[in-house]
């Protein structure tokens, strides 16, 4: 868990620690009981981050509620270091009224249901959790200009079934060029497509996929995913308007990731992130997304890596002898393209 190093996020530094551990933990304010911390923060409101700018964070409160409202908050000095980001739900104290002006402060982080962590790069020796708490990730990938990449599809597919997001994938730019030849590349996997071209989005059926989910939107520079974000979300200015107008400091950058509500769901933008981290990532946690083919891998001798060169894998065996049909070849393959990719070294993208 690479995570567990970063120093702008310390969630994760007792995760391991058992109970016999925490009486021996080092640092007498961690051992600090909870209550009395609590009482104090009896009538926080939670409400969940849709956007980060510089200190202050967009957040809303009592989503589809009569009392439903945006908030501009900071951050509590008792977080510490632990860092917010677009999606976390959070406890807020102070002026929580949402009035023109008002700001509250955040005192807790809940816990994450996902995370999402970018690469450390060439700007940044780190590596980030950027979006927490997506429950599915929307793969934008363009049919031509730029030619779409199987690999890099691939690589975000990692992420995704590492982090327990659910993939979709959108594939722009139809008008350019016929996409059945590249989305053959992923027949193995059950994962919704939607096509989709300038003077035909495929608005409704994106919309209704998004209902009740979180879904972070990801794709390389140029394949239209913010031309179709703005197609989903007209009024995205207006949505993410206010706090710009309370810390009058301006537009967002196109590199600020920020969370834009459709109906009951929310899409999370991530402009300017190219990369997500995977240098964690856990072959188990790729082979546990294929179902059917992990319940035969407990058939298969141990260490068993599933690759094509494997003696006795029980789900080549399967698959080979027929008992998954043709989709279980194109699943094997899949599987196996993934495993071979997280096998390479440099996991980095
Ligand atoms: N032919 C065609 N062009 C499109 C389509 N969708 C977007 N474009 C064009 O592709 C270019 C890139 O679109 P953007 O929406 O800015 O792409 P992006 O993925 O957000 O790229 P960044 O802003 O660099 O992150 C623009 O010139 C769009 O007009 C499409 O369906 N068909
Ligand atoms: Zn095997």
């Amino acid at each position: 868990m690479s995570w567990m190093s970063d120093p702008d996020e310390d969630d994760g530094d007792y995760a391991e620690y058992d109970e016999s551990s925490i009486r021996v933990r080092p640092n007498p304010k961690a051992n600090k009981p909870r209550s009395k911390i609590r009482p104090e923060h009896k009538n926080a409101v939670s409400g969940r981050v849709f956007s980060v700018d510089r200190g202050r964070y967009g957040v809303w409160v009592a989503e589809n509620t009569p009392e439903e409202r945006q908030l501009v908050a900071t951050r509590a000095r008792e977080l510490g270091k632990k860092s917010v980001v677009t999606g976390d739900w959070v406890d807020l104290v102070g002026d929580t009224s949402g009035d023109e002006g008002s700001l509250s402060r955040i005192v807790r982080i809940q816990e994450r249901t996902t995370l999402l962590r970018r690469s450390a790069d060439d700007t940044d020796a780190v590596e980030r959790i950027i979006v927490a708490n997506a429950d599915q990730m929307l793969i934008v990938v363009a049919a031509a200009n730029p030619e779409p990449r199987t690999r890099l599809v691939d690589r975000y597919l990692v992420a995704a079934f590492d982090a327990g997001i659910t993939p979709i994938l959108c594939i722009t730019k139809t008008d350019l060029a016929d996409p059945a030849e590249f989305l053959a590349n992923f027949a193995g996997l059950e994962f919704r497509v939607f096509q989709s071209r300038d003077d035909d989005f495929p608005i409704e059926e994106i919309t209704e996929a998004l209902q009740g989910h979180t879904t972070v939107a990801v794709g390389h520079s140029g394949v239209g995913k913010s031309t179709l974000v703005n197609a989903l979300v007209p009024e995205a200015n207006r949505a993410i308007g206010r706090v710009n107008d309370v810390t009058g400091r301006g537009r967002h950058t196109s590199s600020s990731t920020v969370s834009l509500r459709i109906g009951s769901g929310w899409i999370v933008d991530t402009p300017g992130v190219r990369s997500f981290g995977l240098g964690h990532v856990d072959p188990a946690s790729i082979l546990g997304s294929f179902t059917d083919l992990a319940e035969l891998s407990l058939e298969c001798p141990r260490g068993c890596t599933h690759l094509p060169d494997s003696p006795d894998c029980a789900i080549i065996e399967h698959v080979e002898a027929g008992d998954l049909g043709e989709m279980g070849v194109l699943r094997l393959d899949s599987l196996q393209r993934l495993l071979t990719m997280l096998a390479a070294k440099n996991t980095a993208f």
